[in-house]
Parts: C-alpha cells; structure tokens; sequence
C-alpha cells in the first residue's frame, strides 16, 4: 500500500511569486503538490493550507497554530511534510521537537532558496526528499534541505544564498540521500516511546543576548523591568564573561535570584561549551545560571520559551535543560 502523506503548506520562498513589494507568498499547497506531480506518485497525497506568510512572520503564536494543526492530523498519516520559509525554519522546527513529545510519524520541514515556480528552483529536490523521509516510518520533528536530514532541534541556517543553507549542528544529520537511496542514521533517530503529547503552551518573554567586549550589564536591569522571564546569553569561546570594568557576574546573580532563567552558550557555532573550565565562566556558575552544553542557540531559545510556558518553576525549567528531550543536547 503506498503511504499516505499530507502536506502542510505555510508560505515561504517555495511558494513565493515576484509582486510590486518583493517575493511573497502566493502558490498554495494544492500548486506545490500539482507541480512535483510526476515525482510524487508513488505517494497518496493530500495538502492543507496552515499559514500563507514569509518565515520572518512566523513567531510562537504560529509555531502553535502548526504545532496544533500535526496535533490533530497525526493520526490519519504515515507522515506529514511542511512547507516553510527558511529564515526562521530551524526556530519553528525546533519549537515543534518540544510541542510534539513522541510524535509516532516523520514530521519533516522543508523550503527552497529559490521558487519553486523558478527553473533553476532547488524546491524540486529539497520535496523529493521530504517526502521520502515523510515515508520512512521514523518518528520525529525533521528539517530536510539539499540531501541532508537534521533533526529539528539540531539545525540551523547557515547560508542566505547558498542551497547547502542548513547544517545539523553537534549531531551528525538523521539522514542523506546518495546513490543507495535514503540512508537513515539509526544512532541519531530514536523511536517514540509513548502516547504524542500537544504541549503547546508558551512564553515569547525570552531574548537572545551575542556577548561583545566592553557590553553594559545594566542592560540586565532593563530586562527586568520589562518582565522578561527568560536569558540566552552567548558567550565567549568555551565559556567566559567578563567581570572587570563591567561585572556580569553579580548582576547574573541579581537576574536568577529575580527568578529569570538563564542558559549560557557560546557564539562559537561548533562544539559544546563548558563554563566550569575557566574562572571567566565558572564564577557565574556559582550564581545559578544554566549551562546549555552543546546546543545550538536556537535550540536554547525555543526549548526556554517552551519551558517557560509548561512552568513558573525556575527549578523545573532548569529540570528541562539537564533533561535531553528531543536530541537537542549532549549529556555526559
Ligand atoms: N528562502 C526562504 O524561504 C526565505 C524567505 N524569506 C522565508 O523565510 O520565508
């Protein structure tokens, strides 16, 4: 029997014809699948239409409106293909890795640099493989680009032209797609063990901070007054902060005695961090701060603004970060 896939259409590039103002969305979903036609018969195909908007557009309240949309259709698929615009695909696929806990079918993200409507469009291969990940029976939350599988909360974009635009960052990809076909990784995927859960609830009440030289921590001070609830800091290299001339450490202390949650990363963009190795990061480890090892930056971001939404416990969101949920983190 061929497998039954359902394509879930948001806008983005792939769907984008030129207009007075710039490319924006214009195909929907019955357009994508009626143009891949000849490569996707072997498939029994159906398309909704969730979101018509360009990825720069889609922001938490979206990534629940699609997270709901999975939710309810799961059950009727083998697998479900989503198409979304790239600028903020990694963000929305991570999300969904923690919104769907133990999704039982391949959930797989897709775009294209290019139009699909363009001649020399890389959608055409970008769906091709979609879809044979949506049919491949393993569960998950999935980003599928230029032959290369990542798990959702392991990808990022790492190009704003190229067609090799993401990278599964500190896990090697869920899948490839050579000459012998799709060729799934069995040490990254993993099988969903009980029922799907839709936890949906958020708080956007998180920003991103790049540390630079000479940065000002009394801007923690306005974040406070703001109510935010969440910090992902960037730091330096392995895991450093500086604390001359400009103390961030006792005013980190100030924000997670507040109550704010903080994770620290690093802005090296490959490997993991590891604050306790330098007294530049292990003094503010003292202080109550997360550490968020190896993940990416996006991931950090959208698992705290989920965790922030299932709980107002600051020992409970940090219970999330020593938990690996989703293939997002190394723990050793
Ligand atoms: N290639 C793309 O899809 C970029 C587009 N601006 C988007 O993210 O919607």
């Amino acid at each position: 029997m061929s497998k039954k896939i359902l394509l879930l259409s948001t806008g983005g590039t792939i769907a984008s014809a030129p207009t007075e103002h710039g490319l924006a969305p214009a195909a929907d979903g019955r357009e994508l699948l009626s143009r891949i036609a000849p490569s996707v018969q072997q498939y029994q195909l159906e398309s909704e239409d969730v979101l018509n908007l360009d990825s720069s557009n889609i922001q938490p309240e979206e990534w629940q409106v699609i997270a709901r949309r999975v939710y309810q259709r799961h059950l009727g698929y083998d697998g479900i293909v989503i198409t979304h615009g790239t600028d903020t695909m990694a963000y929305t696929a991570s999300a969904l890795s923690f919104m769907l806990p133990q999704i039982p079918i391949p959930v797989v993200f897709t775009g294209s640099q290019l139009p699909l409507a363009d001649p020399l469009s890389d959608a055409w291969e970008n769906l091709r493989d979609a879809f044979a990940m949506a049919a491949s029976g393993q569960p998950g939350i999935f980003l599928c680009f230029n032959r290369k599988v990542s798990l959702g909360c392991r990808a990022v974009k790492v190009r704003t032209t190229g067609f090799d635009a993401f990278e599964s960052v500190n896990c090697p990809y869920a899948a490839k797609v050579d000459s012998r076909g799709l060729r799934i990784n069995p040490s990254v995927v993993r099988p969903a063990a009980g029922l799907c859960q839709l936890k949906d609830q958020l708080d956007c009440r998180v920003i991103l901070i790049k540390l630079t030289p000479g940065f000002n921590p009394d801007i923690f001070d306005m974040l406070l007054g703001m109510d935010y609830r969440g910090i992902v800091i960037e730091a330096f290299g392995i895991g450093g902060l500086h604390f001359i001339h400009r103390d961030l450490v006792s005013k980190l202390q100030k924000v997670t005695e507040a109550g704010i949650s903080v994770v620290v990363c690093s802005q090296c963009l490959y490997e993991a961090s590891d604050f306790s190795v330098y007294e530049t990061g292990k003094r503010i480890l003292e202080k109550g701060v997360i550490q968020g090892r190896d993940m990416t930056s996006v991931a950090a971001v959208t698992k705290l603004i989920w965790a922030l939404g299932q709980t107002q416990d600051p020992a409970q969101v940090r219970a999330f970060f020593e938990t690996d949920l989703a293939g997002e983190i190394t723990l050793d």
